[in-house]
C-alpha cells in the first residue's frame, strides 16, 4: 500500500509581515522549508512526496533539493491554498493509495505522529490531527457582540497533517472546485461529501507558523527538543 505527501509550502506569508515567503526564514538556522520536507523524506512509510511552491521561489526550492539530495516532486501553487493541494494531488503517482496533506508551516510534527496517521487512515480513510482548544471560544457578529457560546468540550484545533484514501480526497476536491466552495482545510471537503472524518490527537507543539510570536515559540520548541 503506497503512501504519499503533499507538502503546501505556495503561500506568500503575509501575517509575517516579511517581503519573502515565510517559509525561508530560519529556524534553528535552516529554512522552516528544509525541517519539513527533511522529516518527510527520512520517514519510512512515505512512499512519494509533493512539495507544492510559488513561482518566485521555485528556482530557490530546486537549489535547496538538490543541495540536499531530497527525492521530491515539485509542482506549483495557486491561489488559495485548496487550489495548491488540487495542484500537489495532481502530480502524485496514481498509485498512491494514501495521501497526507501537511502545510509547509508546521514543522514540528513528529515521526511517529505520522506514523500513527498512516494506520488511522487506513482504517477510517479520513483522518485528521487536532488538539482540544484551551480557551473559550465564542461567535462574534459584525456588530462586536457575542452571539454564541460553544460548549468547549466539543470544540478542536486543528492541524495538519490530514490524511486520506486518496481517491477520496480527489473526488473531494473536484466536487469543491466544481460547487465554487472554498474550504480551509482538506477535511472540510470531504465533510461536503458527507463522508465521515476521524480526529487523532495532535500536539500544541505541532504549531503553524503565521506571525512573528510564532518564530521564536519555534525556537524554544526547537531548544527543548534538543535537550537545552
Ligand atoms: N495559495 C496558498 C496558500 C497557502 N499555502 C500553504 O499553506 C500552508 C498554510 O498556510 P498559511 O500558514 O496561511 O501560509 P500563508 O498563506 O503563506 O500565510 P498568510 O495567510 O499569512 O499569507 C503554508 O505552508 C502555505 O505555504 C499554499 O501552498 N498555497
Ligand atoms: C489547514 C490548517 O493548517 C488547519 O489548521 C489551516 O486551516 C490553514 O489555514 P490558513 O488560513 O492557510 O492559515
Amino acid at each position: 500500500m503506497s503512501t504519499g505527501v503533499v507538502i503546501v509550502a505556495a503561500g506568500s506569508g503575509k501575517r509575517m509581515g516579511g517581503h519573502r515567503n515565510k517559509l525561508w526564514l530560519p529556524l534553528a538556522g535552516e529554512p522552516i522549508l528544509a525541517h519539513t520536507v527533511r522529516l518527510f523524506a527520512s520517514h519510512q512509510d512515505i512512499d512519494q512526496i509533493v512539495l507544492v511552491v510559488s513561482e518566485p521561489d521555485y528556482a530557490d526550492v530546486l537549489a535547496l533539493l538538490k543541495a540536499e539530495n531530497l527525492p521530491v516532486t515539485v509542482a506549483l501553487g495557486g491561489n488559495e491554498r485548496q487550489d495548491s493541494v488540487r495542484n500537489g494531488l495532481a502530480a502524485l503517482a496514481t498509485s498512491c493509495t494514501y495521501v497526507l496533506v501537511h502545510d509547509a508551516a508546521r514543522p514540528f510534527v513528529t515521526k511517529q505522529q505520522i506514523s500513527d496517521m498512516i494506520r488511522q487512515v487506513q482504517r477510517d480513510q479520513a483522518t485528521i490531527m487536532a488538539v482540544p482548544v484551551k480557551d473559550t471560544i465564542k461567535v462574534v457578529g459584525a456588530s462586536g457582540f457575542v452571539e454564541d457560546t460553544p460548549a468547549r468540550e466539543s470544540l478542536w484545533a486543528v492541524q495538519t497533517p490530514q490524511a486520506f484514501r486518496m481517491s477520496l480526497l480527489q473526488e473531494a476536491h473536484e466536487a469543491a472546485k466544481k460547487a465554487g466552495k472554498l474550504g480551509t482545510d482538506d477535511a472540510m471537503l470531504v465533510e461536503w461529501l458527507g463522508h465521515p472524518v476521524s480526529v487523532m490527537q495532535g500536539s500544541y507543539e505541532n504549531i503553524k507558523i503565521t506571525t512573528p510570536d510564532d518564530l521564536w515559540l519555534g525556537e524554544e520548541i526547537m531548544r527543548k527538543r534538543r535537550g537545552e
